[in-house]
């Protein structure tokens, strides 16, 4: 299973969550965000890096060419897309980038919502279930409701997100199976200063779910 710790800003939390095991490390590329990253300072992160993770840069309505500059800039492997992003614009951005994961973030109001993982099975590499806030697109700490997820299994791998912290994420797994999953507020002791301790005692809590 992927573990995804999203939010990083400091070079030697990324490094040392990456050391814990973590497979991949979420950079927000949405400005107004409290865990807004430039893309240099992402290339700082990246640079400092001993081991091999993947780099995901999270993106909000953002146009190609500046996704496209901010992957030559920057370093990241995959981007997320966190917003109102269509088919036909993921098409587009898979054109420009041929060679970087996309990852298409369905945020959940009601069962309804995961109809749409429909239109995005052809044209991206990853889905991502986040729960829905009516004011803040990401990083809420809110979780989705895990038993209405249990049909949930598209034919690409997804990325559960959503509240989820060391202390439910085995409630979690025990009802859906994802691919993988993300954590942001959870592993946190204030936005974008990750807490170590958390993250240890979630890597331990998983064992050997982490893929190696
Ligand atoms: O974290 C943010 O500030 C953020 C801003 C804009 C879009 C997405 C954002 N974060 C995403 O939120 C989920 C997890 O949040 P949490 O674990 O509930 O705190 C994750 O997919 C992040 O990439």
């Amino acid at each position: 299973m992927r573990v995804k710790i999203c939010g990083i800003t400091k070079p030697e939390q990324a490094d040392a969550i990456a050391k814990l095991g973590a497979t991949a490390l979420g950079f927000i590329c949405v400005p107004g965000s409290p865990r807004y990253v430039t893309p240099q300072q992402i290339r700082g992160v990246v640079n400092h890096l001993s081991v091999s993770v993947d780099r995901i840069g999270v993106f909000a309505n953002t146009s190609t060419e500046e996704i496209s500059q901010i992957v030559d800039e920057s370093g990241i492997n995959a981007v997320q897309l966190h917003s109102n992003e269509s088919p036909e614009f993921c098409k587009k951005l898979r054109q420009a980038l041929p060679e970087i994961e996309i990852i298409k973030a369905l945020r959940i109001r009601t069962s309804e919502c995961l109809n749409q993982a429909h239109s995005y099975l052809s044209c991206v590499d990853t889905l991502l279930l986040d729960a829905y806030h009516r004011k803040m697109l990401g990083g809420t700490g809110k979780t989705l409701d895990w038993q209405r997820l249990q049909e949930f299994r598209p034919s690409i791998p997804w990325l559960l997100a959503g509240g989820l912290t060391p202390d439910n994420v085995l409630d979690a797994l025990t009802l859906v199976q994802p691919s993988g999953i993300d954590l942001s507020s959870g592993v946190e002791r204030r936005p974008g200063d990750k807490d170590l301790k958390k993250v240890a005692r979630l890597l331990e809590k998983l064992g050997s779910r982490v893929e190696g």
